[in-house]
C-alpha cells in the first residue's frame, strides 16, 4: 500500500508557530538578530575562499532603526541575502531551517571552519515578529545577484514576493508593529533605551556589531566672548553605535582577562557594589563542552534568605540568552554562585526557552559543583582568612546542604564545614578535630546553644572538657541535624554532650543505681511538674551544676528550637529527661524537704530546678515572673 505523506493545514500552524510557541513577545528581536548574524556569517565563510566578496570580518554588522512616524522596526544585515527561491523556501515553509541545511552542509564538506557559529536550526523563529507586527516586509537581495525581491505578509493570509531595488546585498526585516493596547504596549520597540535593553539582555554576545542610532547630547560651542559666562546650552545629535560587546569575556583566555576586567563584569552584570570572593573561569572539551564564568559574592545578597532570591546561573547558547535563571545549573548548596554558562552542546526546543533533554545539563551541572567545591576546597587550605568571610556569609547554605535531600550531599560538603574549638576557641574543620583526637578519645564530641559562650557554660560541657576533651560549640539552628545526619568522620563518631552513650559505663551504672534508690522522691519531682517532663533522673554525667535538661526519643533539644521557628510545626516538642546532680548540695535540700514531709517547699524546688535546666538550654520560661517570685520567696525565707 502507497504511504501517503502528512498534510499540514498551513494557516492553523502559523496561527500556533506565532502565539503558542514563545511565552515572551520580546524574544522577537533575538531571533531576527540571529538571523541576520547567521546570514553575515554565511558571507563571510564565502569571503575565505571567494575574493569578489570583498568585505572583510570588520566590515559586516547589523542595523536596528526605528521609524516612529511609519510604526516600523527594521532590522538590516549585509549578509548573504535570499533570492526569490530562497525566500520562497525558507519564509515559505515553516520549519525549513536554510540555516540548518548550511550547517550540514558544512559538516559534510571537506573544509571546515571553527569560525563559523550558526544559531538557527528550526526554521520558526523569524516567524516571532508577527508576535509583535501587523505586517512584516523582507526585502533582500542575495549575494552574486543584482535583482532584490520584497516578501511581504500579515500573517497567516499568506504572502507575496515582488522585485524590488536593492543597492547593496544583504537583508532588511521590517515590521509595522502592532497598535498599542492596554495590556501591551509595541511601541516600546520603537524607544531607544527598550531596544537597548533587548539587545544587551540576548543579544550583547553576538559576533558582528549591533547598531543603532542614539541620540547623544553635546554642548554648544560659545560663539560671542559674552556668552562665557552663560550657562552652558546643549544639543542632541544623532550618532550611530554599537550596543553588544560582542566578545564574551568567558571565551578570552585567562591571561588575557584581568582581576579588574572580571571583577567590573560581576558588579555589571549581577549588580553587585563590591568585588566578588572569588572567580572561577572554567574552559572544558569534553562529553559537553562548555564555558563559564562563576562568581562567589563577598557578602550576602541583601534579598539571599528571601523568596525573591532565585538560585541560577544564566545559560547562554553560541552567545544567545537562554535563560537567565537556570536553577538545574548549580545545586542548591552553591545557591549563593552567580555566573554564566556557555555552550554549543546544548539541544535546545524549539522556543529557545528550554532544553530538550537535561543529560547535557546534567554533565554540565555536576562539573560545576565540582569545580565549585574544589576551588573552595583550595580556599580552605590556603586562605583561610577568606575562607572564613565566606563561611560566615554562605556557611549555613552548606549546612542546610548537609541535612537536605536526606543526606545526600552531605560526603562532599562535610570537609567544608567549620566549627567553633573549645580548645583553639576558633574554628575548625571535621579533620583538623580528628587530627587533634586524644588516643582514648571514643567520640568527636559537640555542644549546641545560642552563642559559644552559653555553650561554653553548659554543665554538659564542663563534664567533657574536665575530661580534657575537645568540644565543638555549634551556635546554629541545623547545627543538632548536621551533626546527626553526619553521623560520624572516618568511623568516629560525631555525640552531642547531651547523649547518654557518651557516659562511661560505670559511671552510668551508678547513677542508675541512684535513681532507683531515690525513686519516690524523682517519681515525686516529675509528678509536681505537671506533664513537663518524661522522667527525672539522677545524672551520670559529673559536674558542678544542679541540674542540667537531656532528651529521650527521636526529636531532640536543638530539634525542638529549629521546628519552632517553621509555621505548622511549632508543636514538634521534645521529651525532656531533667537530670539532677546527686552530690549537688540542692539534691540533699530537695531531698532533705520530702523526707521531711514538707512537700510544698519539696515541690516549689523542682519548679525552680525544672525553670533553671530550661534556662540552661536556651529554653524561655512560660513565665518568667512566676520563677522570680518563687526564687525570691524561697530566698527570703
Ligand atoms: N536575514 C536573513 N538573511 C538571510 N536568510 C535569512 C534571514 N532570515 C532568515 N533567513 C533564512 O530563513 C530561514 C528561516 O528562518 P527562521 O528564523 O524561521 O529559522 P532558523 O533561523 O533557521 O531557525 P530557528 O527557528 O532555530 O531560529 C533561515 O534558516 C535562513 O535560511
Amino acid at each position: 500500500m502507497a504511504k501517503k505523506q502528512f498534510k499540514a493545514e498551513s494557516k492553523r500552524l502559523l496561527e500556533l508557530m506565532i502565539h503558542s510557541i514563545y511565552t515572551n513577545r520580546e524574544i522577537f528581536l533575538r531571533e531576527l538578530i540571529s538571523n541576520a548574524s547567521d546570514a553575515i556569517d554565511k558571507l563571510c565563510y564565502l569571503s575565505l575562499t571567494d575574493d569578489k566578496v570583498g568585505l572583510g570580518r570588520g566590515d559586516f554588522a547589523i542595523t536596528i532603526t526605528q521609524d516612529k512616524d511609519a510604526g516600523t522596526l527594521t532590522v538590516s544585515d549585509n549578509g548573504i541575502g535570499m533570492d526569490k527561491q530562497a525566500l520562497e523556501e525558507n519564509l515559505g515553509v515553516i520549519a525549513k531551517s536554510g540555516s540548518l541545511q548550511f550547517k550540514e552542509n558544512l559538516e559534510k564538506g571537506e573544509e571546515k571552519s571553527d569560525d563559523i557559529d550558526i544559531i538557527g536550526q528550526f526554521g520558526v523563529g523569524f516567524y516571532s515578529a508577527f508576535m509583535v507586527s501587523d505586517t512584516v516586509t523582507v526585502i533582500s537581495r542575495a549575494y552574486g545577484s543584482d535583482t532584490a525581491y520584497k516578501w511581504v505578509s500579515s500573517g497567516a493570509d499568506g504572502y507575496t514576493i515582488t522585485e524590488c531595488e536593492k543597492d547593496t546585498v544583504g537583508t532588511d526585516i521590517i515590521m509595522k508593529l502592532k497598535a498599542d493596547t492596554e495590556d501591551e504596549h509595541y511601541s516600546q520597540y520603537l524607544e531607544e533605551w527598550p531596544l537597548r535593553e533587548l539587545i544587551k539582555k540576548y543579544s550583547n554576545y553576538i559576533r558582528y556589531p549591533i547598531q543603532m542610532m542614539v541620540t547623544k547630547s553635546r554642548p554648544i560651542e560659545k560663539k560671542e566672548v559674552d556668552d562665557e559666562n552663560k550657562a552652558p546650552e546643549y544639543e542632541s545629535y544623532q550618532e550611530l553605535e554599537t550596543i553588544n560587546d560582542r566578545v564574551p569575556i568567558w571565551h578570552k583566555k585567562k591571561s588575557e582577562v584581568s582581576d579588574e576586567d572580571y571583577n567590573q563584569f560581576y558588579k555589571e552584570h549581577f549588580f553587585d557594589f563590591t568585588d566578588p570572593a572569588k572567580v572561577i573561569h572554567i574552559s572544558t572539551e569534553g562529553v559537553v563542552s562548555y564555558e563559564a564564568l562563576l562568581f562567589i559574592p563577598s557578602h550576602l545578597p541583601r534579598d539571599y534568605f528571601t523568596k525573591d532570591y532565585e538560585r541560577g546561573l544564566q545559560l547562554y547558547s553560541s552567545g544567545v540568552l537562554i535563560m537567565d535563571k537556570c536553577a538545574d545549573l548549580i545545586p542548591e548548596h552553591f545557591r549563593f554562585v552567580r555566573g554564566v554558562v556557555d555552550s554549543q552542546d546544548l539541544s535546545l526546543n524549539i522556543s529557545r526557552e528550554m532544553l530538550q533533554q537535561d543529560r547535557q545539563l546534567q554533565v554540565i551541572a555536576s562539573s560545576i559543583e565540582k569545580k565549585v567545591k574544589r576551588e573552595l576546597v583550595k580556599m580552605l587550605e590556603n586562605e583561610r582568612e577568606q575562607y572564613e568571610a565566606f563561611f560566615k556569609n554562605f556557611g549555613i547554605q552548606l549546612k542546610y546542604g548537609v541535612v537536605g535531600d536526606y543526606g545526600a550531599h552531605k560526603d562532599a560538603l562535610k570537609d567544608l564545614l567549620l566549627f567553633y574549638s573549645s580548645t583553639e576557641e576558633k574554628l575548625c574543620t571535621l579533620a583538623e578535630y580528628v587530627s587533634r583526637m586524644k588516643e582514648d578519645q571514643k567520640y568527636i564530641y559537640y555542644a549546641c546553644g545560642e552563642t559559644v559562650a552559653k555553650v561554653d557554660r553548659l554543665p554538659q560541657t564542663e563534664a567533657i572538657k574536665a575530661k580534657g576533651y575537645e568540644v565543638l560549640y555549634l551556635t546554629d539552628e541545623v547545627d543538632d541535624f548536621v551533626m546527626q545526619m553526619l553521623h560520624d568522620v572516618d568511623g568516629k563518631e560525631i555525640k552531642s554532650v547531651a547523649s547518654d552513650d557518651i557516659v562511661d559505663e560505670s559511671e552510668k551504672k551508678a547513677a542508675e543505681d541512684q535513681t532507683k534508690e531515690n525513686k519516690e522522691l524523682l517519681d515525686f519531682v516529675k509528678e509536681s511538674l505537671d506533664g513537663k517532663i518524661k522522667e527525672a533522673r539522677v545524672s551520670a554525667k559529673p559536674g558542678s551544676h544542679a541540674v542540667c535538661l537531656s532528651s529521650d526519643g527521636g526529636v531532640t533539644l536543638e530539634m525542638e528550637k529549629y521546628f519552632s521557628m517553621m509555621k505548622g510545626e511549632e508543636g514538634v516538642k521534645a521529651e525532656r529527661i531533667l537530670e539532677l546532680s546527686a552530690s549537688h548540695p540542692m539534691f540533699a535540700a530537695l531531698k532533705s524537704a520530702y523526707d521531711s514531709g514538707d512537700k510544698e517547699l519539696a515541690g516549689k524546688l523542682s519548679q525552680v530546678l525544672f525553670s533553671q535546666a530550661q534556662l540552661i538550654a536556651g529554653f524561655s520560661l512560660e513565665d518568667p515572673t512566676a520563677y522570680a517570685d518563687l526564687v525570691c520567696e524561697l530566698l527570703s525565707k
